[in-house]
């Protein structure tokens, strides 16, 4: 099943206090951003890539996007102050109907094979999205005070990409848009509209990489990667 995918590259990265976008920094010397691009680049089902950049990296993505020769990446759009925000302006240059992916710059571990399976789901019911079985307790926390326990077992960690039938994924963010609706994903747009949302298991090293100790856990995961 062939797709395009929209990128956010658009975030400052202050959760990771790099001094600079999270995205240039290197993994085996080569910028995350780049990682992450590869993966999209190499598939043949990926019809083409749009990116959402921050205008003062615009200069420093297309000189990495040249130098990789990223042949599929075939729009920088401005992001936004929220990634919602920055993933509708991308969504806004999409014309034809098919299947859409969301995928975080900062998940530069995301498999082929993973990608393939959420979009064979996304063709057959409109919206499927890539997680994992949650590992730790969650609880519900106000003040300090744990307020109660969410039962684990139904419990699961949302990754990327997130595929989506073109027309729905615009549907849902008209009606967010409308509605003033600000969702931490993709999906939540989606569950708005009171449409089903498939969940595909991927695997625990698909990171988004946002705190510092996450690097480390990045280069671990290229090390085991690679068989080292
Ligand atoms: N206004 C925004 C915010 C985020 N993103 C992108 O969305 C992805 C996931 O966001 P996150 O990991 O939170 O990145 P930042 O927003 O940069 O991180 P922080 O919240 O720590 O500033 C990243 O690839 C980021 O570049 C974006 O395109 N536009
Ligand atoms: C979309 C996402 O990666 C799913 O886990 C996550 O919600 C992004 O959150 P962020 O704070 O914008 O990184």
């Amino acid at each position: 099943m062939t797709y395009q995918v929209i990128i956010p590259a658009a975030g400052q990265g202050k959760r990771m206090g790099a001094g600079k976008n999270k995205l240039l920094l290197e993994l085996d010397g080569i910028p995350v951003l780049v990682h992450t691009l590869q993966v999209f680049e190499a598939d043949d089902a990926c019809t083409g890539i749009i990116l959402a950049i921050h205008p003062q990296d615009e200069a420093e993505f297309n000189a990495l996007i040249n130098m990789h020769h990223l042949c599929k990446v075939k729009g920088l759009v401005p992001g936004g102050k929220e990634r919602q925000h920055s993933i509708y302006n991308a969504l806004k240059t999409v014309s034809n109907d098919g299947i859409i992916l969301v995928h975080d710059a900062a998940r530069p571990f995301i498999l082929k094979k993973h990608i393939h399976v959420l979009t064979e789901a996304a063709a057959k019911t409109g919206a499927a999205i890539m997680g994992v079985p949650a590992k730790d307790t969650m609880k519900k926390v106000e003040n300090g005070v744990v307020e109660a326990t969410v039962e684990r077992s139904s419990l699961w960690a949302v990754q990327t990409p997130q595929a989506f039938r073109v027309s729905l994924l615009v549907e849902a963010y008209e009606k967010a848009e409308r509605d003033h609706f600000l969702g931490t994903d993709d999906a939540s747009l989606i569950e708005r509209l009171g449409h089903p949302v498939t969940m595909i298991e991927g695997d625990y090293d698909n990171i988004k990489l946002t705190t510092p100790e996450d690097l480390f856990f990045a280069e671990a995961i290229l090390k085991k990667r690679k068989g080292l």
